[in-house]
């Protein structure tokens, strides 16, 4: 569940006399989701997304992020646009959260995955990136290679309880992936979404009506995003690399935005750091949610699988590209 800050019927009341978007019929709060507080609203006008920003948003941050946000929905990508009050702020404070009302996306996000989903999955990908790039101002990923020994030092003492010989092999693992990874200038960089997880992409009638959720967004590889969506899209449960699935996220992207040698050649490495950023922000999370937290904590062995498969790989062939 994610409403982890109750706003009042009165309190949202004179929120939204500060906006030109009808009268408040009705709000729930949505249980999906794990980092902020979102609520729908039904008003006279339609459907908006309310949400409350929590935990690990840096509030610093979040003009950046509806800055991104408004600036891809002008370049026509179906993403949740930030609505601004008569004031012409998008950006204010609610029960003592920051706090921005958007669009609401139509669509649902696929429980079971399946091969018809990645080529969709893809083009968009490669959408989000080819409209991001007159947005210039540039956001570093807090969450990139630099994060990830420190992020292990602060799970070092407990991993081995999650799993027998974790620590030390995770410590192999990023020994093997930081000398790897590609220079600043090595591959073409841009705007990307960092967590285009199925849970973040709705669909209708078999295409992408929506992406949603950037608020892990920053200027990094581009195909550090799709080496993500490798590991998000492109495993089933039981942690088996489906290799037809990464084709055609691949192929799919590249309908909209072909990758350049250097690109594919770094496809393994970066696929392995994604698994590693996602296995220790889901071991640390592991650790540290407070025993009765209404949060599903999401399984960090799920990416230990994909890190071993990904370092055992012979090379980028494997994905397709
Ligand atoms: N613009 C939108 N339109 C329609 N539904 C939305 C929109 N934004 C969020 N939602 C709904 O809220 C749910 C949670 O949103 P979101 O994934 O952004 O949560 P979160 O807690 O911020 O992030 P995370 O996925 O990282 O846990 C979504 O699954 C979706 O049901
Ligand atoms: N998508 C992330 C959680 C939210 O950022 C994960 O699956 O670990």
């Amino acid at each position: 569940m994610a409403v982890y800050t109750d706003v009042s019927d009165g309190a949202l009341r004179a929120f939204l006399s500060l906006y030109d978007i009808g009268e408040l019929t009705a709000y729930r709060g949505i249980a999906e989701g794990v980092e902020n507080s979102n609520f729908v609203l039904r008003t006279t006008d339609g459907d908006f997304i309310l949400t409350l920003y929590e935990r690990r948003v840096n509030p610093a941050d979040l003009p950046w992020f509806l800055g991104l946000m408004g600036a891809l929905a002008d370049h026509g990508l179906s993403c949740p646009r930030p609505v601004a009050g008569r004031d012409g702020d998008a950006l204010r404070s609610l029960a003592g959260r920051p706090a921005a009302i958007t669009t609401f996306l139509p669509g649902v996000w696929p429980r079971d995955v399946r091969v018809e989903h990645c080529a969709p999955v893809g083009a968009a990908l490669a959408a989000l990136h080819v409209a991001g790039r007159d947005y210039t101002a540039e956001r570093a990923n807090g969450l990139g290679p630099a994060a990830w020994a420190p992020l292990l030092d602060s799970c070092r003492a407990d991993a081995d309880s999650v799993s027998p010989g974790l620590g030390a092999e995770l410590d192999a693992a990023l020994a093997a992936i930081l000398p790897a990874w590609p220079g600043a200038d090595a591959l073409p960089r841009g705007q990307i979404h960092a967590d285009l997880f199925p849970d973040n992409v709705f669909f209708l009638e078999g295409r992408v009506s929506g992406l949603i959720d950037f608020y892990f967004a920053c200027t990094d590889f581009l195909a550090y995003d799709i080496a993500i969506c490798l590991n998000a899209w492109c495993f089933e449960e039981d942690g088996a690399f489906v290799p037809e699935r990464a084709r055609a996220l691949i192929a799919g992207y590249e309908t909209v935005r072909p990758l350049s040698p250097a690109e594919r050649r770094a496809m393994k490495v970066l696929a392995a750091g994604a698994a590693m950023r996602f296995l220790l922000t889901r071991l640390y999370d592991w650790l540290n949610t407070p025993p009765g937290a209404m949060v599903t904590r999401k399984d960090p062995l799920d990416y230990l699988r994909r890190l071993r498969f990904h370092r055992a790989a012979e090379d980028a062939s494997v994905y397709g590209v």
